[in-house]
């Protein structure tokens, strides 16, 4: 509005000047000298304000750049923390995996020898009391050669369950080998243990597997030994397989200790 008005304005001063009825007009040099002074002035005010407007527009769009490469780079961080989380997950399942694999047999899913043989050192190393029961099953060959090695297999899991439900929480249980299982009875001395372990005898003599027509179940035998202090775990082991031996001697289905 008020450059029309100065617009308008101008355009009448210059007709003023223009006009021959005022040229020799005492004001009329000053006045055309301030015209022009005028004019120069506001031709360089709209010079710097095109100048101001264009920077700002630059700044802007410098300012436009900025974000959208820092949105840019934010969205990669992003995707590559997302990229990085799942890899370090995927890394925690296959160590969990692999330890589990390490440790544990895969029939079964019971601690194989390597873990039970780790808690025993620990244990031997801390001076605690404990009892092992080496346990193995009765003429499990009968089974494999007149049922199968698929239902030798099942017969080995149904016993396992069994094992494992009756255990107490500190107890661990382990697949030693083929139809053997040791048990780790912490703080247990061979009295207490030999109640825990014909329990356990009569409780797996009890496991039925079946197999089309027929019912299979089994015997188990055991051998006891307490820890001596002082002794490394695997002679406790060794004294708990020659009870086991002279169990299976002496008709199987029964555990005996070995002799202090
Ligand atoms: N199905 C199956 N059989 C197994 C497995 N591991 C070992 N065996 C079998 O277990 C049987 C053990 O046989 P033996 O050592 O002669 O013992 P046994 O027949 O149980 O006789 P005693 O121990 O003397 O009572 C063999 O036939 C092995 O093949 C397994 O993972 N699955």
């Amino acid at each position: 509005m008020k450059d029309d008005h100065d617009e308008a304005l101008l355009a009448e001063i210059a007709t003023l000047l223009d006009s021959s009825e005022h040229a020799g007009h005492p004001l009329h040099d000053a006045l055309q000298r301030l015209y022009r002074h005028h004019c120069e002035q506001r031709g360089q005010m709209h010079r710097l304000i095109d100048i101001s407007d264009r920077y700002q527009l630059l700044a802007m769009e410098a300012r436009q750049v900025t974000q959208q490469r820092y949105e840019r780079t934010l969205r990669r961080q992003r995707k590559l923390s997302r990229i990085s989380d799942g890899y370090q997950a995927l890394m925690h399942e296959r160590n969990k995996a692999l330890r589990q694999a390490s440790t544990h047999d895969p029939l079964t899913e019971l601690p194989n020898r390597r873990l039970i043989c780790e808690r025993l050192e620990t244990l031997v190393a801390e001076h605690r009391a404990f009892t092992l029961a080496l346990l193995d099953i009765d003429h499990f060959k009968r089974i494999n050669d007149h049922h199968g090695h698929d239902v030798g297999d099942r017969v080995l899991v149904a016993l396992t369950q069994a094992l494992s439900a009756s255990l107490r929480e500190y107890d661990l249980c382990a697949r030693w080998g083929g139809e053997e299982f040791l048990l780790l009875l912490v703080d247990t001395d061979r009295n207490e243990a030999s109640t825990i372990v014909e329990r356990l005898r009569s409780r797996l003599s009890k496991v039925t597997v079946r197999t089309g027509q027929q019912t299979i179940s089994v015997t188990v035998s055991a051998g006891l030994s307490q820890h001596r202090p002082g002794d490394p775990h695997h002679l406790t082991v060794k004294r708990a397989d020659q009870a086991l031996l002279k169990a299976k001697r002496a008709g199987r289905d029964r555990i005996l200790s070995d002799s202090l």
